[in-house]
């Protein structure tokens, strides 16, 4: 995808001052591709660039992009919404490896263009949305809790950000309930046997060949065990929530961790 196909998309397509004028980022990968034909599918939002790694940021604003989804890689997520940001562009993100440091950057980075909204969403599924929800909600009643991540094989990361953030979440919720950890999960774990450790819950990731993204939170306690698990099939269970993202990333200036604020989820 060079600079000239992005200048075409904004040239060939219609333009409507009504439209939200968007741009996708990781524009060839396997989400990137799916977001940008929801893009074009979805009413009121127009597709203006569609860029990958070869092509130069400034196309974002040679195309006059109001808002840039970035399904790229972690190495250069940060970088691009930093370029965005700065360029007055809205960003709805996808891309995983955002670490607290990275969203402390951003948040600050943000305080300095206050009309500007970023969307960071480690999983744009409902379903995964809820099943992060009820982990955090459950994690408190159960002696145990383990998270076990199962995706394919050309998965950059691990573990999967989606799995890093239901960690956060249930540890989180732990401490507040005033629950320690989980019986052994911050023992030395020499061989890394017990998986990763994230905000001192264990994290097991599978890489298979056939999936697509699923997660199972394991809660235990005497004599039970609560399973909350979540599949995604297919690359099109996100796409409702990218669109939901890019509609509302535009009224809700600063940063957003996670798609739960922009659904009225009821909990
Ligand atoms: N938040 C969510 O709901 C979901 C997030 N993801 C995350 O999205 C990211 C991408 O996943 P996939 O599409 O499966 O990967 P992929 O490898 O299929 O696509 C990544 C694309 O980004 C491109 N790219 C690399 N550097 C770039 C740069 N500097 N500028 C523009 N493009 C660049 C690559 O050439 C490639 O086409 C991963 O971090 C993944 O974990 C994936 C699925 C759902
Ligand atoms: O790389 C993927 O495929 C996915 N990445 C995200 C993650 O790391 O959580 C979201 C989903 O699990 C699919």
């Amino acid at each position: 995808m060079t600079e000239r196909t992005a200048t075409e998309t904004t040239t060939a397509a219609a333009t409507s001052a009504s439209e939200l004028r968007v741009a996708v980022l990781g524009a060839r990968g396997r989400m990137g591709s799916e977001a940008a034909q929801a893009v074009r599918r979805a009413d009121g939002l127009q597709l203006v660039a569609e860029l990958d790694h070869e092509d130069s940021l400034e196309v974002l604003v040679a195309a006059d992009a109001q808002v840039v989804i970035d399904f790229t890689v972690p190495s250069v997520t940060e970088h691009n919404v930093r370029f965005a940001v700065e360029h007055g562009i809205h960003c709805v993100v996808g891309t995983t490896g955002w670490d607290h440091e990275a969203l402390d950057r951003t948040r600050a980075l943000l305080a300095r263009h206050p009309g500007v909204g970023v969307l960071i969403a480690p999983n744009f599924s409902i379903g995964a949305v809820l099943a992060m929800r009820f982990s955090a909600q459950a994690a408190r009643f159960f002696e145990s809790v383990e998270i076990v991540e199962l995706h394919h094989p050309d998965k950059v990361d691990a573990p999967s950000g989606t799995a890093a953030r239901t960690a956060a979440l249930v540890g989180e919720a732990r401490r507040a309930a005033g629950v320690g950890p989980s019986p052994d999960a911050t023992e030395q774990d020499p061989d890394g046997a017990r998986g990763a450790l994230v905000d001192d819950v264990r994290v097991h990731s599978v890489r298979l060949r056939g999936l697509v993204a699923h997660q199972e939170t394991l809660l235990g306690s005497l004599g039970e065990q609560l399973t909350i698990r979540h599949d995604s099939f297919d690359r099109v269970s996100f796409m409702s929530g990218v669109v939901l993202g890019v509609r509302q990333v535009v009224s809700h200036p600063g940063l957003t961790h996670g798609l739960d604020d922009y659904l009225d989820l009821g909990l």
